[in-house]
């Protein structure tokens, strides 16, 4: 496409306010709407950009919109008065079949009366241009699109939005690159760039290298909206591999150690990329201060897990304890989410990380502190239990497995092996447990019991 198809046109204000109160009514219902269960009640502009021309058959907005909700809960994300979303809105005269599940709805006034909204991901044109501005590193209004220097993205590969569960929306073209299109998006530094790239500046093959990404500049501050890597043909994710070998009755130890060995690496080379900091007596306590507000927090907010708050709030105190000791630990960038549906195995056995965003309800600052290693280690050594529950097979000793070769595998590749150091595996461990009782309490409640019997376990003390 030629710049003189994209162009800068920032769509006409009555036509938004025309879409108002369908988003209103669409955003969120959908599964990437972060403000689950409070009521929109309002929605307000943050920017808009035409990608095609407002004449053509096919009407394409970008859309940067913030959504008003009632009071958030105790521990919800905040960032600003309200969560700012990234929309991609197309107009048609009538959506043809195919397009049925992108509907948001019939516009009744404004520039496009008459015509029906959607959400143009769906759509082969829409994501096309997207490429094609990655491609020529277009500029539209307030819009980026960057292409890696020694990226070569070839013209005319088939977009098709993927249909994962995320907590994004992503479009693969022709098996060949897959582009994240972020979906609440905030200010700043967004790791989900930001390590890869540091990843890829350092040669490490573990994680597939940005080869574009687009951003919005606004006011002053630059904001990540999408990141294209290089699609990893045939590969099959770690959570759905963990549950066929369950299927089968086989064993994961191998896995599990060539993903302890994967995640090493990633570690060490995120170690030499970015600053490393020792966490003294001040910084460990107020890491276990950290911890503890959010069971606090979470036992707010799900009542089930009060009972167990005074044993989980133990880990942290030993943590503290340790620390006032004079104990102290090496903390550098960590993945921040790590989890076995985040890691991605190809045809060939090669284990990939994806998905550095970290966790998504905590502030884009605290998601880019230097922190012990060992929260990933922890975030894996939770998901084997995941794995284990969901099949049905916990106390067989399949997930007692998995952790011991998983902390293997790490130690083998150069990492420290997790279990020399019990205290701090344990509070991460407790942490991401707590994490997860909210996260499921919000979600998918159907899954809160897998987090809570994690907790019951980790509420009873460890023989010294
Ligand atoms: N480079 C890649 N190659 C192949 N599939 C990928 C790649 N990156 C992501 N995916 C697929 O897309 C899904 C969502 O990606 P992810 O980065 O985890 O998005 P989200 O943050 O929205 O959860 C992954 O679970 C994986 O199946
Ligand atoms: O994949 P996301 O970055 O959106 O992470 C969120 O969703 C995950 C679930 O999809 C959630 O992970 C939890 O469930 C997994 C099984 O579905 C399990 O493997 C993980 O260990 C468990 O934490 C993750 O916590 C959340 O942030």
């Amino acid at each position: 496409m030629s710049e003189a198809v994209i162009r800068t046109v920032t769509s006409p204000p009555d036509l938004l306010a025309s879409l108002e109160p369908l988003l209103r009514e669409w955003l969120p219902r959908q599964r990437w709407f972060a403000g689950k269960g409070r009521p929109v009640t309002g929605l307000s502009l943050v920017a808009a950009t035409d990608l095609l021309p407002a004449d053509s058959r096919l009407g394409l907005h970008h859309v940067l919109v913030r959504a008003h909700q009632q009071a958030a809960p105790a521990g919800a994300a905040a960032e600003g008065p309200g969560d700012c979303y990234q929309l991609l809105i197309g107009t048609r005269e009538a959506l043809p079949p195919r397009l049925a599940p992108a509907l948001i709805g019939h516009v009744t006034g404004g520039p496009a009366a008459g015509r029906t909204a959607y959400d143009a991901l769906y759509d082969t044109r829409p994501a096309e241009v997207l490429l094609e501005a990655l491609r020529s590193g277009a500029r539209i209004g307030g819009l980026r699109f960057e292409r890696a220097p020694e990226q070569d993205i070839r013209a005319g590969l088939v977009p098709r939005l993927t249909t994962a569960e995320q907590s994004n929306s992503s479009v693969v073209y022709g098996d060949t690159f897959i582009l994240k299109v972020l979906r609440r998006i905030v200010p700043g530094v967004n790791p989900d760039l930001e390590l890869p790239l540091a990843l890829a500046r350092e040669g490490c093959p573990r994680v597939p290298a940005p080869a574009g990404w687009m951003v919005a500049d606004l006011d002053g501050r630059t904001w990540v909206l999408g990141v294209l890597q290089p699609f990893l043909q045939g590969a099959t994710d770690g959570w759905e591999l963990a549950l066929r070998e369950l299927a089968k009755g086989e064993d994961f130890a191998a896995e599990a150690r060539a993903l302890g060995r994967a995640t090493a690496e990633v570690h060490s080379a995120l170690a030499r990329a970015l600053p490393t900091v020792t966490l003294g007596h001040a910084h460990a306590r107020q890491l276990a201060g950290g911890m503890t507000a959010r069971l606090e927090e979470a036992a707010r907010a799900v009542p089930l897990l009060r009972p167990y708050a005074p044993a989980l709030r133990t880990a942290f105190t030993a943590l503290a304890g340790l620390a006032a000791e004079g104990r102290t630990w090496t903390a550098q960038r960590v993945h921040g989410d790590l989890h076995l549906g985040q890691c991605l195995r190809a045809p060939d056995g090669q284990w990939s990380l994806i998905d550095f965003e970290g966790e998504p309800a905590r502030s884009l600052a605290e998601r880019r502190l230097p922190q012990p290693a060992v929260r990933d280690v922890a975030g894996m050594l939770r998901s084997f239990d995941y794995a284990a529950h969901s099949a049905g097979v916990r106390g067989t000793g399949w997930t007692e497995s998995c952790r011991a070769a998983y902390c293997t595998g790490y130690a083998q590749a150069g990492g420290r092996d997790p279990r020399t150091d019990p205290v701090l595996l344990r509070a991460y461990e407790t942490d991401k447990a707590v994490y997860e009782v909210l996260y499921e309490a919000r979600h998918r409640p159907d899954w809160l019991e897998v987090p809570l019997a994690a907790v019951r376990r980790l509420s009873v003390p460890e023989p010294a």
